[in-house]
């Protein structure tokens, strides 16, 4: 058997996020020890029921004590509070890590508190659902998506290849880049996404004429998935507007102009303008699904065959 690549794992927090590291983490023996912390005691109950994790502790401080590797996996707005908490008891060279969905308002907010002896490497595993709490992880959510490393300047490059190391472990493909670039990429790919789909079910909700026991039953797919998407946590959102502000703010001025010019076409009875824009959205889910991930997801199943399903089934 190989050794495990951390000795002891710290994770902050035990949602959707942490409880799936812990599980995929544990299957793959990534982490000699795995701690966890939560907020409340009725979390940490859970989470020592489920057996999961080696030992459950009470305080963020004591969580990350002796651990090489530190995964805060809270809320955003919540980041930089934790990181003060933990500074004083983190040991030297240990990797510090977060898996926020928002970037530069995090790294600016953990790295000033963080000491300098320590790694700091921001990741965002860019793979969810809309269900959060102790129970609702699993191993292999991960498997095959991507997570995003947006390492600091000047941060240590065997520390970064070491998370890059873990999340591979866990089944992720990776990819570093720039905190800024990161939070324009996913303002439009994931943020602009779920803001729609909050919008458009509240819409729904209040229409006056249309019952929503109407808009239940009669729900086609498309409402559906918005409905998903919007049962997403409340606070994670939250947070995520308020620290991704600027970026999200430039692609929702894009997307009403487009927006405005579909309402332009639809009035005029522009049909021709209707279908070339609808031809162009669709080649572009084609060469989504081309690019797919079936390959990969097969032979990440091959190597892995203990995690049994792949992303790809
Ligand atoms: N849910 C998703 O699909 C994804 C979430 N993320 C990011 O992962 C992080 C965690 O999200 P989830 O695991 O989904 O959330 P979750 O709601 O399932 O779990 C959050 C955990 O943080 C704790 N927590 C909440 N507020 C806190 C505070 N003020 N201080 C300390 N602990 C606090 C909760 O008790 C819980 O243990 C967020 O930063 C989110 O942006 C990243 C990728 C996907
Ligand atoms: O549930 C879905 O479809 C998601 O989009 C999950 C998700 C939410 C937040 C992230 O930062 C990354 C992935």
């Amino acid at each position: 058997m190989t050794a495990p690549l951390f000795q002891r794992l710290a994770l902050i927090g035990f949602g959707l996020i942490g409880g799936s590291i812990a599980r995929g983490a544990r299957l793959q023996g990534l982490a000699g020890e795995i701690v966890a912390t939560a907020r409340s005691a009725g979390s940490r109950a859970r989470v020592a029921e489920l057996g999961v994790v080696d030992r459950v502790v009470e305080t963020n401080a004591e969580a990350v004590k002796d651990a090489d590797l530190v995964i805060l996996c809270i809320p955003v707005g919540a980041c930089g509070e934790a990181a003060q908490e933990i500074a004083a008891h983190l040991a030297p060279g240990a990797i510090v890590s977060d898996v926020g969905s928002v970037k530069a308002a995090v790294v600016k907010a953990m790295a000033e508190h963080l000491p300098p002896n320590v790694h700091f490497v921001p990741a965002h595993p860019v793979a969810g659902t809309e269900n959060s709490g102790p129970d609702s992880g699993f191993a292999e959510l991960f498997i095959n998506r991507w997570c995003i490393l947006t390492p600091p300047e000047g941060t240590n490059a065997d520390a970064t290849d070491k998370l890059g190391a873990f999340w591979r472990g866990l089944g992720a493909n990776v990819e570093i880049m720039t905190p800024e670039h990161h939070d324009k990429v996913l303002a439009v790919t994931s943020h602009l996404p779920h803001l729609i789909a909050y919008t458009i079910v509240s819409t729904a909700q209040e229409l006056e004429g249309v019952t929503s026991s109407e808009v239940l039953k009669f729900s086609a797919g498309g409402f559906r998935d918005f409905t998903r998407i919007a049962a997403s946590d409340p606070t994670m959102w939250r947070d995520v507007f308020l620290n991704n502000k600027d970026a999200v703010l430039e692609m929702l001025g894009e997307f009403q102009e487009d927006l405005s010019k579909l309402t332009r076409a639809i009035r005029r009875g522009d049909g021709e303008a209707l279908f070339d824009h609808f031809t162009r959205t669709r080649a572009i889910r084609r060469g989504i699904v081309e690019i797919g991930q079936d390959e990969a997801a097969a032979d990440f199943g091959r190597k892995h065959p203990q995690l049994g399903k792949t992303a790809a089934e």
